[in-house]
């Protein structure tokens, strides 16, 4: 049996060197990495002078770390120092049984693009693992998230198209008696909204308490406070116009959401959420400062709510007075969540805008 020389094949990414030596069944295999970075290589085994020894040595041309894996006859070298190198070996001439390993060949950048890929990688398993360790509950936060916010699009939706198919079949008629039809429903999804404050104490949701208190209070104080103790109030026109403009927000607003809990979105209903507040949250205020207007007379009438006051000062202070202090509050509620809304319409776009670039 003669010695002779392996066609070895190599190629290298920034932290190892992969050598591929072209012997089947090799056997008696002698693989060693010498202090000067020098491998030598011996086995027996089936090359392309059929079976036989063959042996080579290669000197590197930079340190390598002596931990070196070796499977088979793949073997995987480990760079000392992360870095690309020009060749593989110290001296300058290819040996001539030395190839590049076509297989395996990444020229500098595609290395390096796949390195990155692999850290993303690494970093993405990391966020994904320690979320779920940090968070053992969130699969019943999302389903409490998401059962709530089919309920207010339940709730909202029969509101919406109640309100619209009677207006197609009577007419302005409809508006006389929205109040009526729509009540109950109306006062079980605003009931219902007190947890939009509350879901933002708890943590469940990234919304802001402010904004969120200045909502439903507003909404509370509309609802409850002056259509529901002035009956007077309950069959004006504007009730239809403050339900339809409340509906028609939340009839896409809870189903993006609802997206939002299984990790979906829908473009247009995300552009739709993000943009519909625009005309529809001072058409809003407008109509509630209406009801708020027209309801003072009738607070100054029937005296309800009014503050009991000293003989000397007077029969009683008319809730009015509050009703009127509270108009200067809308304005600077609707500039506080015109600004919010502005503030999470730009936040959402410009941060699609990063993850496409
Ligand atoms: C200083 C004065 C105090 C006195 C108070 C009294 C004055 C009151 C005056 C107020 C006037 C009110 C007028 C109003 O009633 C008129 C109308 O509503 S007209 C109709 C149009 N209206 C609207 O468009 C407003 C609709 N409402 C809202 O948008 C919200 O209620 C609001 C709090 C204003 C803003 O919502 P939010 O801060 O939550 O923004 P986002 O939707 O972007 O959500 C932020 C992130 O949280 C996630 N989130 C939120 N809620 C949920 C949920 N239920 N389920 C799942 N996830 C939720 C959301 O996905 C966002 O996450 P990410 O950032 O990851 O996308």
């Amino acid at each position: 049996m003669s010695i002779l020389t392996p066609h070895v094949y190599w190629a290298q990414r920034h932290g190892e060197i992969y050598l591929r030596v072209d012997l089947s069944d090799a056997t008696n295999l002698d693989i060693s990495l010498q202090e000067n970075n020098k491998l030598q290589f011996r086995a027996q085994g089936h090359g392309a002078k059929g079976d036989n020894e063959y042996v080579f040595s290669l000197e590197f041309l930079q340190p390598v770390r002596p931990e070196s894996t070796q499977r088979q006859v793949d073997i995987k070298i480990k760079k000392q120092d992360e870095g690309w190198w020009d060749r593989l070996t110290l001296q300058e001439k290819k040996p001539l049984f030395l190839a590049p390993d076509f297989d395996r060949w990444l020229d500098e950048s595609d290395a390096e693009m796949e390195l990155q890929a692999k850290e993303e990688e690494k970093i993405n398993k990391i966020s994904v693992e320690s979320r779920v360790r940090k968070d053992p509950y969130l699969g019943l936060k999302k389903g409490y998230l998401f059962m709530y916010n089919l309920v207010q699009f339940l709730g909202f939706s029969w509101i919406f198209v109640n309100m619209t198919v009677r207006l197609f079949i009577l007419g302005q008629d409809s508006f006389y008696d929205t109040f009526h039809t729509t009540a109950d429903m109306m006062y079980f999804c605003q009931m219902m909204a007190m947890l939009e404050v509350i879901n933002p104490l708890l943590g469940l949701v990234k919304t802001g308490f402010f904004p969120a208190m200045i909502q439903v209070a507003g909404r509370n104080v509309i609802l409850f406070v002056i259509f529901g103790s002035l009956e007077e109030m309950q069959n004006k026109p504007v009730v239809f116009f403050v339900f339809y403009l409340w509906s028609t927000i939340e009839i896409f607003r809870y189903p993006f959401y609802m997206l939002a809990c299984i990790d979906t979105e829908w473009k247009l209903l995300t552009w739709l959420r993000y943009s519909l507040w625009i005309p529809l949250y001072p058409l809003g205020v407008i109509a509630e400062a209406v009801v708020v207007i027209q309801s003072l007379p009738i607070f100054d009438q029937t005296r309800l709510f009014s503050l009991p006051l000293p003989a000397v000062l007077g029969h009683s202070l008319s809730f009015s007075y509050t009703l009127q202090l509270y108009l200067v509050l809308m304005f600077l509620g609707l500039f506080i969540n015109f600004r919010h809304l502005y503030k999470q319409r730009s936040r959402r776009y410009r941060s699609r805008k990063k993850k496409v670039h």
